[in-house]
């Protein structure tokens, strides 16, 4: 498989390296210093682009992928909340995009499981409150991370007492706490590859979900995993459709 490298930076090398083990070749790399080379003609070499960007370039590298047609894994968070026109952007056109706030089949668990554990809590909302930590190194652009909103946003949708998810930087103090806010308190630490927690207190004791990375080889041969899964689709899609855990 062709592929085109958007970003080439902590992920985009790491990705580079899974992908030629994976017996694929990289057509197209691009970065800040030749970010006009990314044209649709250059990116019609590729049959799949991969995009680990920043916050700030994300929406226009998609803009320009869209255009081209070319099957996009884009892995860059901060930007949903364009997610809606992105989305509409790529239905409209006929191409073919996949987002997703973490490609490891680790988080894609936790993912699963906390679904689950906020549907069980919920029937017992009224003993526990529920609340969020993640660690992340301190070059982190975005606050809080993709993979804590969309744990968030999972717990809301299932548990009755949270309306709203609210980020709390670990040096502010907690102000204003609603009991309808969800709290995601977000660290910046060292090199911390990525740490999510959800925590559920009661006055008697206290349940915590932990995912821990290692590293960034997880979402790193998730994305590849995700490029393949890809590649000869067409529409909108989200990591977890890929994902299949049922039995
Ligand atoms: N979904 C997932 O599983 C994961 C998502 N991420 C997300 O991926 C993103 C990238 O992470 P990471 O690789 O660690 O970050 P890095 O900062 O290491 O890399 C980002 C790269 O993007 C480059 N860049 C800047 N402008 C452009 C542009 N216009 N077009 C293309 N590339 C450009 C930067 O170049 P320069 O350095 O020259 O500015 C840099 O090399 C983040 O949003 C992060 O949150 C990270 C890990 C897993
Ligand atoms: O910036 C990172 O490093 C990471 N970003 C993603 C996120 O925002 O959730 C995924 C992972 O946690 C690492």
């Amino acid at each position: 498989m062709k592929i085109a490298l958007i970003g080439y930076g902590k992920m985009g090398k790491m990705i580079e390296s899974i992908a030629l083990d994976r017996n694929h070749e990289i057509v197209l790399v691009i970065d800040q210093a030749n970010a006009q080379d990314l044209t649709i003609e250059n990116l019609q070499k590729a049959d799949v682009a991969i995009e680990f960007s920043t916050p700030q370039t994300v929406l226009q590298n998609l803009e320009t992928a869209i255009k081209a047609k070319v099957p996009l894994i884009v892995g860059t968070t901060g930007w949903y909340g364009h997610l809606q026109e992105v989305k509409d952007n790529c239905i409209s056109t006929g191409s073919t995009v996949m987002y997703g706030s973490n490609f490891s089949v680790g988080v894609n668990i936790f993912f699963q499981i906390n679904q689950q554990v906020a549907k069980m809590m919920n029937k017992f909302s009224d003993q526990y409150d529920v609340g969020m930590e993640e660690i992340h190194h301190i070059h982190k652009l975005d606050s809080p991370s993709g993979t804590a909103i969309t744990i968030a946003e999972d717990i809301i949708h299932e548990f009755d007492h949270k309306n709203e998810w609210v980020d709390v930087k670990s040096d502010d103090p907690v102000t204003n706490h609603k009991p309808e806010h969800l709290i995601i308190e977000s660290y910046r630490e060292g090199e911390v590859p990525g740490t999510h927690a959800v925590i559920y207190d009661s006055d008697v004791d206290r349940i915590e979900l932990k995912h821990i990375a290692h590293g960034r080889q997880g979402f790193a041969l998730g994305a590849v995993i995700a490029a393949e899964w890809l590649k000869d689709k067409s529409g909108f899609y989200s990591v977890k459709e890929m994902y299949d855990f049922k039995a």
